[in-house]
C-alpha cells in the first residue's frame, strides 16, 4: 500500500525496531489496526492500535498510553486511567488517523506488585508520589524510548499528543518525536481518584483543569453491589 509515496513493505526500518505482526481489529471505539513489534532495546510487548494510514502522515493524534491493570481491565476508580483509554479510543475512532500505543509501564514504571503496595501506603496516608519514594523508586520510573521508536517504525513523521503530563511531552521529545501540539485529556475526578488528581497537578505538574460542575456525581460511578462511603 502506498501512502505519499511511502510503500509500508519498502519503508526503511529505524535502528533496532520493526513490526513483527500486524492485523485488523474491530473495536467498539471503531477499526484499528493492532501492531506488535521486535525492539532490540526493549523486550516488553508494547502494542500500538493504530488507525487509518499513518506512514508519512504528519500531526497525527496520539495517546501514549501506560499500563493500569487495576483501571484498565478492572475498572478501579484509584485513578483516571480507563477513563482516559476510552476517551482516547473514542476520539481515534472518531478520527481519519491516529495511533494509541499501549506501553507496559504498569504503575509508571514500578509494576503491578509495587503499584499495589504503594496503593497500601497510599491508604496510610502517603501520596502517589511519596509512597514510590517510600518504596525506594522515584516518582516516575516510565520512560518513552520504545514509544519513539514504535511511532518511527510505523513511519508518523510528527505528532499531537493527547496529554497532560509534561514530562511526557519532554521524554518523547528528547527521544527525538515532533510534537506539534498538546492535546488535553482530563478526566472530571470522582471521590476515589480527587486526591490522586490534585497530586498529579501538585507534585507533579500535569496540566490539569476541571470545573467542579462537571464532576462525576456519586451516582454516575458504577459501584455496583457495593455501598458508597
Ligand atoms: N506508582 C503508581 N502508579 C500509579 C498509581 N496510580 C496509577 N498509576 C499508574 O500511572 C500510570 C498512568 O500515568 P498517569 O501519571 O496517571 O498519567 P500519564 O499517562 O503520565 O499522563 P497523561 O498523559 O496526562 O494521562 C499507569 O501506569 C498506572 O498504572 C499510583 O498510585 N502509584
Ligand atoms: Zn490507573
Amino acid at each position: 500500500m502506498h501512502v505519499n509515496g511511502w510503500s509500508a513493505d519498502a519503508a526503511p526500518e529505524p535502528l533496532g525496531i520493526q513490526i513483527a505482526a500486524e492485523a485488523d481489529l474491530p473495536t467498539r471505539f471503531g477499526r484499528f489496526r493492532a501492531v506488535a513489534f521486535n525492539d532490540v532495546h526493549d523486550e516488553r510487548e508494547h502494542a500500538a492500535f493504530v488507525r487509518g494510514d499513518v506512514r508519512g502522515a504528519e500531526g497525527v493524534l496520539v495517546r501514549l498510553h501506560s499500563e493500569c491493570l487495576t483501571g484498565d481491565a478492572i475498572g478501579s476508580l484509584r485513578c483516571d486511567c480507563r477513563d482516559q483509554l476510552e476517551a482516547a479510543l473514542r476520539l481515534l475512532g472518531q478520527s481519519e488517523r491516529g495511533v494509541l500505543l499501549y506501553l507496559r509501564q504498569e504503575g509508571r514504571g514500578i509494576g503491578l506488585t509495587n503499584k499495589i503496595r504503594a496503593y497500601a501506603l497510599q491508604d496510610r496516608g502517603l501520596d502517589t508520589v511519596d509512597a514510590n519514594l517510600a518504596l525506594g523508586f522515584h516518582d516516575d520510573e516510565r520512560e518513552y524510548g520504545a514509544a519513539a521508536r514504535m511511532l518511527a517504525a510505523l513511519g508518523v513523521r510528527s505528532i499531537r499528543l493527547l496529554t497532560n503530563n509534561p514530562a511526557k511531552i519532554e521524554d518523547l521529545a528528547r527521544h527525538g518525536v515532533r510534537i506539534v501540539e498538546r492535546v488535553p485529556l482530563v478526566i472530571p475526578p470522582n471521590e476515589y481518584n480527587r486526591f490522586y488528581l490534585e497530586t498529579k497537578a501538585r507534585r507533579s505538574h500535569h496540566m490539569l483543569e476541571w470545573d467542579d460542575e462537571t464532576a462525576l456525581e456519586q451516582d454516575d460511578v458504577p459501584l455496583i453491589g457495593e455501598d458508597s462511603h
